[in-house]
């Protein structure tokens, strides 16, 4: 017997259960038939006689408003016999997942004025542009459109006749075009199945366009371009709604030339990004090879319908394997809000599963510990609407992805980390290990980041452990690490205070240093750090704590030419290979062949031929682009050689030595 305390429909010979998208329309997730049902009970005791409904005129979405109904279905199905169901949406999840699509997540992406909003605004018929700040987007809004209004609106096109729509609904998002959000633009097309670029016709591409671009090439995102504000172009007779073939016909002569003229510019100019685009009037078959330009108006609608139409049929048809629904709840905070009376919530994005009231989640906190708390309620705006724009909320006791959803809690998120996951922990999940493996993922997606953005820190096996009281002042400090004037690689991140797990991590690697900005060392962890050799400089200045980890890696290095000077000098003779002075001067990098003896690491270098002149030290040694301490005779190698005394005159190649020239080890120097 399964529990449905979802709403359903009765139709012909048939009931379906499922989640309401709007009051007249269920996101159906399962259909029982009439031989397959027994007893159908209401929440309010009615049996329900499957057979007597063959007589009956359907229910079903469009006709009716639908009721919230408790449901008790018996089913007499064979394979489901075992299968104790908690909740309508488990009891059906099983035999459905094969075949369930998930609704597609689609970015809304462009320079800022592209029209963003407008176009979102257009869809759902409402007016979020006129209420930003500025008419600036400012945060991540979401919207979710479902099958039944996307149909409505692409009723009229002749290949929406021949087209059967798999999907439930689409999630819209709408992110900001201006420069200082572009970590939230990548946080909302980290999340999409497919992506609008959103292009000014006038303007053609701009610099967000262009980062927008990138960004979505770099996670090989399909996407595809509304040409926006076509209703700007001078003479432009509206035709709302309208396909833009139509729509065109009834242009003068001089709008359709400024037409073809802009938008062979534009492909141009896509074409100099390296992208391939066409005008998608007829269907464009080779979508992933050449991108569509979906001509269009936010303003007055037109050619809306076949962007609407070309986003549900293209993600339905080239993604079912990512889009075929998962129980394995994925879910991303995309922002974390105060709203009056609910608190800090958080805005979510289930991409996949369900969420219950109640679940109890872990989600990544700022301060380095994760929030582990129950959810309170799960709150939608209503369909069509914008999570962004207050309004009422709907209350779900439990909802199935793909939704932009509002969680509260009984003790708020107020520390929580947007575009990081959300982990619902199950019964059988320990949850210790959930909440370490909530920050582990945030931290790793901190440092791959940093990494990606031109961070030396990949560079050799060397780095050190950055840490900083919250994720902010964290990614701070990483940018100051990575400065090129700084430029000090990073193999390991914290948040919060350090404490002796912190140490025991920067012991194992090979710098054994963990600068620590605005944050306080434990007693317990200062004692591991002096008992395993690991150094940590702490400061509430970040430049401070740069300056120190500095200072002793200079003393370090004298310490070490020091300890390299009171050992003994190996003889040596060397001869500059030619074509391989990588560097003139301090430090001087060569390519020589050892000729007689040993080349050892510290051993001071002069030239013979010009007085003895002393030319400096070997700091390093490189055979085949690998570190050596020495290299016996007849081996070719690349060294290192830095001036010994900052007082001495600097020593050049080519001016106070040269090719012909050989390098002697200086065997009374120190
Ligand atoms: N004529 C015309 N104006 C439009 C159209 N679409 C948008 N606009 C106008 O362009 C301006 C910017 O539109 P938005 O929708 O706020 O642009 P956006 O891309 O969301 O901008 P940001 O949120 O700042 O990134 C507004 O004044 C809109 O009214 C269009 O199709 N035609």
């Amino acid at each position: 017997m399964y529990h449905h305390k979802n709403k359903c429909i009765r139709t012909n010979r048939k009931i379906q259960v499922g989640h309401v998208a709007e009051e007249k329309s269920l996101q159906v997730v399962h259909e029982y038939s009439v031989e397959e049902i027994r007893i159908v009970e209401d929440d309010k005791g009615n049996e329900w006689d499957p057979y007597s409904w063959e007589d009956q005129a359907p229910i079903s979405s469009g006709t009716e408003k639908l009721r919230e109904t408790e449901v008790e279905v018996e089913v007499d199905m064979k394979k489901d016999a075992d299968v104790e169901g908690p909740s309508s949406v488990s009891a059906v999840e099983e035999s459905e997942e094969e075949n369930f699509l998930r609704s597609p997540i689609c970015c809304v992406m462009g320079h800022v004025d592209a029209g963003k909003t407008k176009l979102l605004d257009c869809i759902r018929g409402t007016n979020v542009q006129k209420g930003e700040a500025g008419g600036i987007t400012q945060q991540i809004g979401a919207t979710y459109l479902p099958a039944e209004n996307i149909q409505e609106r692409i009723k009229e096109l002749k290949a929406a006749d021949d087209k059967h729509m798999k999907v439930p609904g689409l999630l819209l998002i709408d992110t900001p075009g201006h420069e200082p959000f572009t970590k939230l633009r990548s946080r909302g097309s980290g999340l999409c199945d497919i992506a609008v670029l959103v292009v000014d016709i006038m303007d053609g591409l701009k610099p967000q366009t262009i980062e927008s671009l990138n960004l979505l090439k770099s996670r090989n995102t399909e996407f595809i371009v509304a040409l926006n504000k076509v209703d700007r172009l001078n003479g432009w007779k509206p035709c709302p709604n309208a396909p833009i073939i139509k729509a065109m016909k009834q242009q003068s002569q001089d709008v359709k030339n400024e037409f073809n003229m802009r938008v062979v510019q534009i492909v141009t100019q896509f074409k100099e990004q390296g992208i391939n685009t066409k005008l998608n009037v007829n269907e464009n078959k080779r979508m992933r090879e050449t991108y569509s330009i979906v001509p269009i108006s936010a303003k007055s609608g037109e050619d809306i319908p076949d962007l609407l139409s070309l986003m549900v049929y293209w993600t339905q048809k080239s993604m079912t394997e990512k889009l075929t629904y998962s129980n394995e709840v994925q879910c991303t905070v995309l922002e974390v809000k105060y709203v009056e009376g609910l608190g800090t919530t958080i805005d979510v994005i289930l991409v996949n599963g369900v969420l219950r009231r109640g679940d109890q989640i872990v989600v990544c906190g700022n301060h380095g510990t994760p929030i582990v708390t129950r959810i309170q309620s799960l709150l939608t705006p209503e369909p069509m609407k914008e999570l962004r724009v207050k309004g009422k909320y709907q209350h779900h006791s439990e909802i199935r992805a793909t939704q932009a959803i509002k969680i509260t809690s009984p003790q708020g998120f107020e520390h929580a980390i947007a575009g990081t996951a959300l982990y619902v922990v199950g019964p059988d999940d320990d949850l210790e290990e959930v909440k370490e493996a909530a920050m582990e993922d945030m931290m790793k997606s901190v440092l791959v980041n940093n990494n990606k953005n031109g961070s030396s820190s990949t560079a050799g096996d060397g780095g050190v452990c950055a840490q900083a009281s919250t994720l902010s002042s964290l990614e701070a400090m990483l940018e100051f690490l990575k400065a090129q004037e700084v430029n000090i690689p990073v193999r390991g991140i914290g948040i919060g205070p350090i404490q002796k797990k912190d140490v025991r991590k920067a012991s194992v690697m090979l710098e054994k240093k963990i600068l620590a900005f605005d944050v306080k060392v434990t007693p317990e962890a200062q004692k591991l750090a002096d008992e395993l050799g690991v150094k940590i400089f702490v400061g509430d200045i970040i430049h401070e704590v740069i300056k120190a980890y500095m200072q002793n890696l200079k003393e370090e290095k004298e310490k070490e030419l020091a300890a390299v000077d009171e050992e003994a000098v190996f003889p040596c003779v060397l001869k500059i290979l030619p074509n391989c002075v990588f560097n003139k001067k301090d430090p001087i990098i060569v390519g020589v062949k050892v000729l007689q003896g040993i080349v050892k690491v510290g051993t001071p270098l002069c030239i013979p031929q010009r007085d003895f002149v002393v030319i400096g030290r070997i700091e390093s040694i490189e055979n085949n682009h690998k570190r050596v301490d020495m290299a016996n005779k007849g081996k070719e190698v690349c060294i290192k050689i830095v001036g010994t005394n900052p007082n001495q005159q600097q020593v050049m190649f080519g001016r106070h030595f040269n090719i012909e020239d050989e390098l002697v080890s200086h065997i009374s120097i120190g």
